[in-house]
């Protein structure tokens, strides 16, 4: 019997970020808190009710640790091989309006989990899972990644464990061209893809509006579930070849970093308690709207806004 119903495979960095809009150059203090794509989702499906579980390689040292033990305060759980070598991976961030913009440097060569091999994890967590989660993110990040991502979609498989894979297309690691060639060998192994309107495009070279951007995805690579974000305009979900659209919710925006993964953990928590594509749909473009306006990578949000945001559209004030 499993005792979680979610489970995540990835990095996690440190974030650095200098207060404010301050510039890297001469900032002071840095704000620290942990985050990556597939452990940022499985906070927010555990948010939402669905027990989960992060899977990585983490270096044994002070910055290991803090990475992993943040990740527990938030209330998932953590299934980690520390290691002995290979660096903990860092992210900076410098917020700014526009014309400068936010800019995210990575320092994340060399580090433990680019060196993490399927052998070394423990491939019943996945197949006992319901759902196993990865991002585009992971086999960007080295060689052995690339095969081990490959290796952890086939073992869920075996188990007979639903496969979901955020494409999340970082071009601050690869190229358009490597990360299709990538993907598309992973894409047999995947039943429930999110990808963004923009990847579909300028990765995989889709052309049409969003609506035929899944369809297209979904009838060519036999995907279960398609859903094609678009930011501030909402989601298109495509299921047994029928079409939803989702608008986004207003929000005051403080922080966007992370309101994919807030949007795609909402979204598999809901269709795991039975929600069919529409319904899960509003509530991840609801708990994404909610992300927008917490500081950190991290949906620290509750059932009940969430259901409010659903209801109410956020409007509600509440006293
Ligand atoms: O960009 C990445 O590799 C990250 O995982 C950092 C952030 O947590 C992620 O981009 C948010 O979605």
């Amino acid at each position: 019997m499993s005792e979680t119903d979610l489970v995540t495979f990835g990095e996690t960095m440190l974030r650095l970020s200098p207060p404010d809009q301050e510039r890297l150059e001469d900032a002071r203090e840095f704000e620290v808190r942990a985050g990556g794509a597939e452990s940022n989702v499985a906070i927010a499906a555990q948010r939402l009710g669905t027990p989960a579980t992060w899977m990585s390689k983490v270096p044994e040292t002070p910055l290991g640790r803090r990475a992993v033990g943040e990740l527990r305060q938030h209330g998932i759980d953590t299934e980690v091989v520390w290691s002995h070598r290979g660096r903990q991976g860092t992210y900076y961030l410098e917020r700014a309006g526009e014309p400068r913009g936010t800019n995210v440097i990575y320092d994340r060569e060399n580090t433990a989990v680019s060196t993490a091999k399927a052998r070394e994890l423990d491939l019943n967590t996945i197949k006992d899972a319901r759902v196993f989660f990865t991002t585009g993110i992971t086999p960007a990040l080295s060689s052995t990644l690339r095969d081990t991502t490959a290796s952890l979609l086939k073992a869920a498989r075996e188990g007979g464990t639903t496969t979901a894979f955020d494409f999340n297309y970082r071009r601050k690691l690869w190229s358009p061209e490597e990360a299709e060639e990538t993907m598309t060998h992973l894409f047999p192994g995947i039943d429930v893809l999110v990808i963004a309107a923009r990847d579909a495009r300028t990765v995989l070279g889709f052309e049409g509006d969003p609506r035929q951007l899944a369809h297209k995805l979904g009838s060519q690579y036999e995907f279960e579930t398609v859903v094609v974000t678009r930011g501030s305009e909402g989601a298109i979900g495509w299921h047994d070849s029928v079409v939803h659209e989702q608008p986004a919710y207003d929000t005051d925006t403080v922080s966007r970093i992370g309101t994919g993964d807030a949007f795609t953990g909402s979204f598999i928590a809901r269709r795991l308690e039975g929600d069919d594509v529409p319904t899960a749909l509003e509530y991840a473009a609801a708990t994404a709207a909610l992300k927008r306006t917490i500081p950190g990578d991290v949906a620290r949000v509750t059932e009940e806004e969430v259901e409010a945001v659903v209801r109410e559209g956020g409007e509600e004030l509440s006293r």
